[in-house]
Formats: C-alpha cells, sequence, structure tokens
C-alpha cells in the first residue's frame, strides 16, 4: 500500500531491565507525514520506546532504522533530523529563551541569525513575545513548556518526537499546538506522540497505537479501532488493556495529566 520505504522501522524490539523484559518484540513501519498516538497505561514501555528511538537507551534488541539510518551506528545523522520534547526536561534556567534556543541551535549547527529569527518568530507564535530577553527561573512550567517545545522544532526536524507535549500548557497553546502538529504533518514531517489525554490523541492522530505491558495490542486508525473495539479511545483504552471493569480508575489516570 506504501509506495514509499518508512522513515522509521522498528523490528523485534525487545527491551530488558536486569530480568524484566519491558519491551516484548515491537515490530512498526512508520510513514513521512503520519502523525502517531503512542498511548499505553502507565510503565506500559512507551518512554522507553521513545528513549530508544531518541537514541538516549543504547542497549536493546531488536534493529531500529530511522529516514535510511541504523539507529546503532549512525545516531547523530538521526539525531540531527530530529526534535524531541521530553516528558521530563529541566532548562538552563539563568538563561533568557532567545539564549537558550541559540545555544540549542549551534548544537544543530545552525547560523546564529537564523536562529534568532526563528526562535523570535516561534516564540512570538506562542504568546511569548514579551519574554524573548527574560530569564527563566522566573518561568511558569506552561511557559517552560513552550520554550521546550520551540527548542524541538528549531532546526526544523523531519521527526518530531513529542512525550506528553501539553502538559503545563493553557488552552490557546493546546489549540495552537495542535494546530502546529497537523501543519507539520501536512509538509510532510512524521509526528510520534505519547500522551494520556485521549481526546487530543483522537483528534490530531492519523494512527493510534496502543502498548500494554510491552507490547502493541492495537494499531490504526481511530476509525478502524472504533469499529473493531469501540466507541470512544477511552472505552477502547481501557478494554485492551484489561481495565474493562475499572474504567474509573483509568479515567482518573487520564485526567490526572489534564
Ligand atoms: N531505569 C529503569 N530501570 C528499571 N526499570 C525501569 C527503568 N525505566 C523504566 N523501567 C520500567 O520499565 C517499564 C516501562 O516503563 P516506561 O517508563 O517506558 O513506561 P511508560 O509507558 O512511559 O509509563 P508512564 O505512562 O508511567 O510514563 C515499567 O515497568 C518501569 O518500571
Amino acid at each position: 500500500m506504501h509506495q514509499q520505504d518508512p522513515i522509521i522501522h522498528i523490528q523485534h524490539l525487545h527491551k530488558h531491565y536486569a530480568s524484566k523484559e519491558v519491551l516484548k518484540g515491537i515490530d512498526l513501519e512508520i510513514y513521512s507525514g503520519e502523525v502517531i498516538g503512542y498511548i499505553g497505561p502507565n510503565g506500559a514501555g512507551k518512554s522507553t520506546t521513545v528513549k530508544i528511538l531518541t537514541g538516549l537507551i543504547t542497549d536493546f534488541e531488536g534493529s531500529v532504522t530511522i529516514d535510511g539510518n541504523d539507529l546503532r551506528s549512525d545516531a547523530m545523522a538521526i539525531k540531527s533530523i530530529m526534535g524531541y520534547v521530553p516528558e521530563n526536561a529541566e532548562l538552563y534556567d539563568v538563561l533568557t529563551p532567545v539564549e537558550y534556543l541559540d545555544f540549542v541551535g549551534k548544537l544543530y549547527g545552525m547560523e546564529e541569525g537564523l536562529i534568532i529569527e526563528r526562535a523570535t518568530k516561534l516564540l512570538t507564535a506562542l504568546g511569548l513575545a514579551d519574554q524573548l530577553h527574560k530569564r527563566m527561573d522566573t518561568f511558569s512550567k506552561g511557559m517552560r513548556q513552550k520554550v521546550l517545545l520551540v527548542s524541538a522544532i528549531i532546526h526544523n526536524p523531519k521527526i518530531l518526537i513529542l512525550d506528553e507535549p501539553l502538559s503545563g500548557l493553557d488552552a490557546n497553546a493546546v489549540i495552537t499546538v495542535k494546530e502546529l502538529i497537523a501543519r507539520l504533518a501536512k509538509e510532510g514531517k512524521t509526528i510520534f506522540y505519547c500522551s494520556h489525554m485521549m481526546d487530543v490523541v483522537e483528534k490530531v492522530s492519523n494512527r493510534i497505537l496502543l502498548i500494554n505491558e510491552g507490547a502493541i495490542v492495537a494499531n490504526g486508525s481511530f476509525e478502524q479501532l472504533k469499529q473493531e473495539h469501540g466507541d470512544s479511545l477511552e472505552h477502547i483504552f481501557t478494554k485492551l488493556t484489561g481495565q474493562d471493569d475499572a474504567t474509573d480508575s483509568a479515567s482518573q489516570i487520564i485526567s490526572a495529566f489534564e
């Protein structure tokens, strides 16, 4: 069906922590322009998958090829075309957003003029025009999250990996980021998006992957999953993760991230 090669190709991916197997043989093909919503219960293996894809975890079994490069041998080439918003990240608080983005942009080999121009435009688009030159130690969680998001896209990456990117963002920023994800995908960027926010995942994803106990248990568009398993993503989630009798606890877990 797909004429192109997958931009991310994961084969037989296993990960152990000591004797505990937390990824149990994941096989995935992801294509340019797809927005993948990666969901699953706490401890299912989402962050472990993301840390492998971003090169933060290197001891895994199986193979991962990204944009034609093998993750084990060509991690630097892969990092240069990837942007990443981690679940928990630290910023250099003593810097201003523009100084921080200048630092990040230079790590990607960008020219200073381009970094400043893009940083200014992106921060302004996210409502931080008044904060460009203020130290980030006074920033709220949401303001920091916006700077992190800009730092992940400043180099115009082909692939954007987002681990709970909306946490702390206000309603306006959530709308902007959802729109941004859709537009980046239209431009052919690939987005891999981990979240517990089922309503957002439902709306922004072309394809949803549900991981449970280290294995992918559902893989399809929201429409396909609905036809096979149920009416809402939350219901599909609880059904396929064995929490059918505990929908309340699933809802509580999800609402804690909202
Ligand atoms: N550094 C580590 N050492 C040992 N076990 C770990 C480590 N990191 C994660 N794990 C275990 O691996 C499993 C998968 O964890 P992971 O963080 O990938 O889950 P997750 O799906 O991202 O969960 P959450 O929704 O809570 O963020 C869990 O059982 C967790 O306890």
